[in-house]
């Protein structure tokens, strides 16, 4: 249950419509409890009226039909507040777990974010998360609501009897401890099924959508179909116990139901209170018991759904809690030697070192270029210098002041990089620039793309062309020259540059160079090519994490 803490505590945020929320649920309860004993026992009161002559001019009939009108009229007005006071608390809630969990997420360093499948976060975000709402809408409310309407049940049926009122909440509390319990131990595995069931299927159809042409070219289809079926026959199996177990428990209370009110009518028969026989206030006992069990029967079936809840949040805790592991301080980027020195590093689990005792020295407004075969290390260089690993051990240092005490913003802002993948975002090709420039003007975005060579983008839509998912397509070297021209509109003035032209043609690779090279920026480029090489003015190779 600790898992849910940290939740409860974010909820705090949003207490008053939650509280609203909970007064209504009880206002709704009790009007529903009132309604149905007090129309049983007017039925009965009114019949046994009738029934004796001398009895008959003086029942009030007045008082209760005015009673049960005002009851369902309360229930009525009180759910329907209830649904949308509670439902929009739930909604506020949820934002703000959204959020937190943006929020989390974002400054998460590639060590943990690595071992963070896309599924899998997409599951985490939009699942979980949802199924969160839970607390409240399911837990807290009905718990709170029930054992308030317990009470007032017990309060009311003592002022008539004491011993049945006693009786009657001995069994309504007996049932609230022991009922959640057991179905929360009952919903438990397929509670934790449904959740792991939806994270594969959610994986699987991920995989199966982004990898469809590798799949289909490698005759592989069936085999993932497979997959995706089996993680589907487990999602349907773990719903099915759990619909299995709700319809349990609804048999199981109303079982109980039925038991208690034979138990309350057997006690009250008799005698209520000091009326024998007890005419239709018998009657009173019989509805109120029946109606009380409608305080039972959402605690019941919400924690059957409590490990299904509980796991969400184990799986959302370890990124929401997580302590930023890549820290950065507040000084401010001071132009000046980038120096390294004995740098060591290995990435989580990998037995050979990616860098190993790597020493480099860049000054302003150099330009160097790292060459070197395949998996020797030259991208992880560079992604230590831009923060995005830590080294193991080693030191990298701007000016004598360490890298990790400058400020990230200072960082970003002076630090341009272009990755070996340029990601193409799902918006307008005006926001997939502006990524790199928030404040450039139309007239400055039209500019690179001409020095990038890239304004047939612009024949149709302009700067609105939609690119990304449901729009434009971009081919492997329009995606990479959108990446240039986010370099060249970024305002830093040191490049780290992973393989920029790789997939260009001669001529746009030139064009390009030309454009990138022709600055007084400090430049990193990292190559298997032969063009541009002329221009540095070092060529360092790298072998196995060192230089030599
Ligand atoms: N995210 C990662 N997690 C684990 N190991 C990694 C990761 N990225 C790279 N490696 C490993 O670290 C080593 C160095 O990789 P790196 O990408 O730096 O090489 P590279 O010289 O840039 O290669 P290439 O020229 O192919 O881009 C390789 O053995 C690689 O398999």
């Amino acid at each position: 249950m600790s898992d849910l803490w940290p939740f409860i505590r974010l909820f705090a945020r949003h207490k008053w419509p939650m509280l609203f929320g909970v007064l209504l649920a009880i206002i709704t309860l009790i009007a529903s409890i009132g309604l149905l004993t007090l129309s049983g026992w007017f039925l009965a009161a009114s019949a046994s009226a009738g029934l004796v002559i001398a009895t008959r001019g003086q029942f009030n009939y007045l008082y209760p039909s005015a009673g049960v009108r005002g009851f369902s009229l309360l229930r009525t007005v009180a759910r329907w507040a209830e649904r949308v006071v509670s439902h929009d608390a739930t909604f506020r809630i949820l934002t703000l777990l959204r959020g937190r969990f943006f929020e989390a997420l974002l400054p998460l360093p590639a060590k943990d974010r690595q071992s963070l499948r896309s599924g899998d976060l997409l599951n985490r975000m939009v699942s979980d998360v949802d199924t969160l709402d839970h607390i409240y809408l399911r837990l807290i409310s009905p718990l709170i609501a029930a054992v308030v309407a317990i009470a007032g049940c017990v309060l009311f049926l003592s002022w008539f009897d004491i011993e049945l009122a006693l009786v009657l909440g001995a069994v309504l509390v007996g049932l609230l401890l022991t009922l959640p319990m057991l179905f929360y131990k009952l919903g438990k595995r397929p509670g934790e099924k449904l959740g792991d069931a939806t994270q594969s299927l959610r994986q699987d159809l991920n995989d199966t959508l982004s990898a469809h042409t590798e799949l289909s070219v490698y005759g592989a289809m069936d085999e993932q179909r497979h997959k995706v079926a089996e993680s589907e026959q487990q999602l349907l199996d773990a719903q099915k116990r759990l619909n299995g177990l709700t319809a349990l428990s609804q048999f199981l209370l109303q079982l109980l139901n039925g038991w208690t009110l034979v138990l309350m009518l057997y006690l009250g028969a008799d005698q209520i209170g000091a009326l024998a026989p007890p005419g239709p206030l018998l009657a009173l006992v019989g509805f109120l018991t029946l109606a009380s069990f409608e305080a039972i029967i959402p605690v019941a079936g919400a924690f059957q759904h409590l490990s299904h809840t509980l796991s969400a949040a184990r799986r959302l805790n370890p990124i929401l809690n997580h302590a930023p592991t890549q820290t950065f301080g507040d000084q401010p980027w001071t132009e000046g030697v980038l120096r390294m020195e004995a740098l060591n590093f290995s990435y989580p689990g990998a037995i050979n070192p990616a860098l190993s005792d790597c020493q480099l020295e860049l000054h302003p407004g150099e330009k160097i270029a790292i060459v070197g075969k395949t998996g020797c290390g030259k991208s992880t260089l560079l992604q230590l210098i831009s923060r995005e690993w830590q080294p193991n051990s080693g030191r990298i240092t701007l000016a004598d002041t360490p890298l990790n005490t400058i400020s990230e913003a200072s960082l970003r802002a002076n630090l341009c990089v272009i990755e070996q993948k340029v990601h193409i975002f799902n918006a307008t090709l005006a926001d997939n620039l502006r990524i790199a420039a928030t404040g450039a003007s139309e007239a400055e975005l039209v500019t690179v793309l001409s020095r990038v060579g890239l304004d047939h983008l612009l024949e149709t839509k302009g700067l609105s062309l939609w690119l990304g998912d449901g729009g434009r397509p971009l081919s492997g070297g329009e995606a990479r020259r959108i990446g240039l021209a986010r370099a060249l509109l970024h305002p830093g003035k040191w490049l780290l540059m992973d393989e920029p032209t790789e997939g260009l043609d001669n001529d746009t690779e030139q064009k390009v160079l030309d454009e990138l090279l022709d600055s007084d920026r400090s430049v990193i480029y990292v190559t298997h090519k032969q063009a541009g090489l002329e221009r540095m003015d070092r060529v360092l190779t790298m072998h196995q994490g060192q230089f030599g």
